[in-house]
């Protein structure tokens, strides 16, 4: 298979979070963003250590599992909701199987509880980031979302499907307003312009909405009309506040250098499990609020018995994990980075009447070796990339019983957990949570706990010749053959026999040998059948090689 060469075929497997797996007769291809079932053209445009990635070009036919039209107008530009044609269900399972599938890879022995679903499907979101550009070249002035595949081009999202309608009454005003004033929006190659973003939020359970119009500083364009425009609109929610952000650094984020409130006040209230949360511009909230209740409930069911422990939540965002546990525990002390969001978290606090939440701002990294006092629990929820490696051995080191990971990036957890697991961590329990219905993310709840020994008993020994003793000289023999084997993993078994061999095996297969053999083993991982795949089995040879590496690890 060359570099530019096409292939066509039917995408098997997807993989987190979009790549599509085409196999050929000699070759795996992985297309990134073709669905499951979907028969596709794909050119291919990386070759590097045996693994192809080619570039979706068209779908020759739609997958079997496309039983339903996308709701969405923005469909297919728009690369956000890839999954819409799916119908829920099938969503569900996707992302299941595939959350499954990556922790089969590092875990060995755990509990997979399935996959939660949001409990609103459309219209969930609680805070959406809107670009100024055009949709192409030269093209009239756009607001909305970058198109599929593009860092310059925009779509508008008016009618956006994962938000309240109230935003797009918001984003075709806005637009309005500044396409009649031929207002210039912000290049990103040359970094000349005004508009940059539209950033709203608003809040699910109190529709209380607030909106950030950011520019750079580049012009001064008089915005007090437009915010009365903004003001005669009839809305679901109420808009508490609208402010004016300037940001003239030139990467492509929403941040703020100087920030003016036109109208209301900078910050509004959420709610989630009877609490209650103010949130300013650049908090961090989980932005499907419903979905978090249910995230929220699910770690505090892995969490357990919580009564006269302290709790560390650490990457605490405004708090809202903190709280949710805090009636129920000694204390929680809450780690988070932005200053902003750990003030937020404090007046939450106070807000919802909790004195035994203490919130640090800082680094986790540094923090933790502050804090004078020991957790007896520690709940992680780090951004997507996940846990700094050294931060995650300071955390391992506080050496508690139980721990609670939620992740929304199930690659970056996949590769914590396996650090977690070679430090003595034992994967107990996994549940995802989908947060994101129609795109391609899902968060995951994992409960860790660390093995301790049950008890210890005193033996006496004397050692040296005669009866009764241990020789000296057996000793060393003796002790290699009480040496606890290591835990043999799916991941060692696939190594070897890569290094040994030169092909991989999939997952499956190993389970389908240890089967055979009858071994004790775990579910087969990503069931085929969920899939809708004819089962495939392991070519003699991979059979051969599966049990070689299982002799070689002393399984058999
Ligand atoms: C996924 S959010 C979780 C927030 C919170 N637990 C919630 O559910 O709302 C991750 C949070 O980690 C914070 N963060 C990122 N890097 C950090 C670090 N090195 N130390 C402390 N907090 C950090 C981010 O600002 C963000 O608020």
């Amino acid at each position: 298979m060359k570099k530019g060469q096409t292939i066509e075929g039917t995408i098997e497997q997807v993989k987190f979070p979009n790549k599509g797996i085409l196999k050929t007769e000699d070759t795996t291809v992985i297309v990134k963003n073709a669905l499951l079932g979907q028969t596709v053209k794909a050119v291919i445009n990386k070759k590097r250590k045996g693994k192809c990635e080619a570039r979706l070009m068209e779908v020759v036919a739609a997958s079997p599992l496309e039983t339903r039209e996308a709701r969405c107008v923005h469909f297919g530009p728009c690369g956000g909701c890839m999954y819409q044609t799916f119908s829920y269900e099938e969503q569900l399972k996707l992302k299941s199987s595939q959350v499954k599938e990556l922790l089969d890879e590092v875990c060995e022995e755990y509990e997979f509880l399935g996959i939660k679903g949001s409990p609103e499907e459309w219209e969930y979101r609680n805070k959406m980031e809107f670009s100024f550009g055009d949709e192409y070249k030269d093209g009239p002035l756009a607001l909305g979302l970058h198109k599929k595949g593009s860092m310059y081009d925009i779509v508008n999202a008016e009618g956006c499907q994962l938000v309240d309608e109230d935003y797009s009454k918001i984003l075709k005003c806005v637009l309005d307003y500044f396409t009649q004033k031929g207002t210039s929006f912000y290049h990103k190659i040359t970094h000349q312009g005004y508009l940059r973003h539209l950033l709203v939020r608003r809040a699910v359970k109190t529709g209380e909405m607030l909106i950030s119009i950011i520019t750079s500083g580049q012009e001064e364009v008089e915005l007090q009309e437009l915010v009365e425009n903004l003001l005669t609109l009839s809305y679901n929610g109420r808009i508490v506040g609208i402010l004016h952000i300037t940001n003239d650094s030139v990467a492509d984020v929403v941040k703020s250098d100087k920030t003016e409130i036109l109208f209301g006040q900078d910050y509004f209230y959420e709610e989630i499990l009877g609490l209650k949360f103010k949130i300013s511009t650049f908090s961090f909230f989980q932005t499907n609020t419903k979905g978090a209740e249910v995230l929220y409930s699910q770690a505090r069911e892995f969490i357990g018995d919580t009564k006269d422990k302290l709790i560390f939540d650490l990457y605490s965002g405004t708090g809202t994990i903190a709280q949710v546990l805090a009636p129920v525990a000694k204390k929680v002390i809450g780690v988070e980075i932005i200053e902003e969001a750990v003030e937020a978290a404090k007046e939450n606090a106070a807000l919802n009447h909790l004195d035994n939440c203490e919130f640090i701002a800082g680094d986790v990294l540094k923090v933790i070796d502050e804090i004078e006092e020991k957790p007896d629990l520690i709940v992680l929820d780090p951004p997507r990339d996940g846990i700094h490696p050294k931060a995650l051995e300071k955390i391992i080191d506080f050496g508690v019983d139980k721990m609670v990971y939620i992740s929304c990036k199930p690659t970056s957890l996949a590769r914590d957990l396996i650090r977690l697991q070679e430090r003595g961590y034992r994967v107990e329990k996994v549940c995802c949570v989908d947060m994101f219905p129609e795109t391609t993310h899902v968060e995951t709840v994992v409960l860790l706990s660390h093995k301790k020994p049950d008890g210890h008993i005193n033996v006496k020994v004397e050692f040296g010749e005669g009866e009764g003793k241990v020789p000296l000289d057996n000793i060393a023999k003796r002790a290699e053959s009480y040496k606890p084997k290591e835990r043999v993993t799916y991941k060692m078994i696939k190594e070897y026999i890569e290094a040994k061999y030169g092909f991989k095996v999939h997952t499956a297969y190993i389970a389908e040998v240890k089967r055979d053999l009858g071994l004790p083993m775990y579910d087969a991982p990503n069931a085929v059948e969920e899939l809708k795949q004819p089962r495939k089995h392991p070519t003699a040879e991979k059979v051969e090689a599966i049990k070689d590496a299982l002799k070689h690890f002393e399984v058999i």
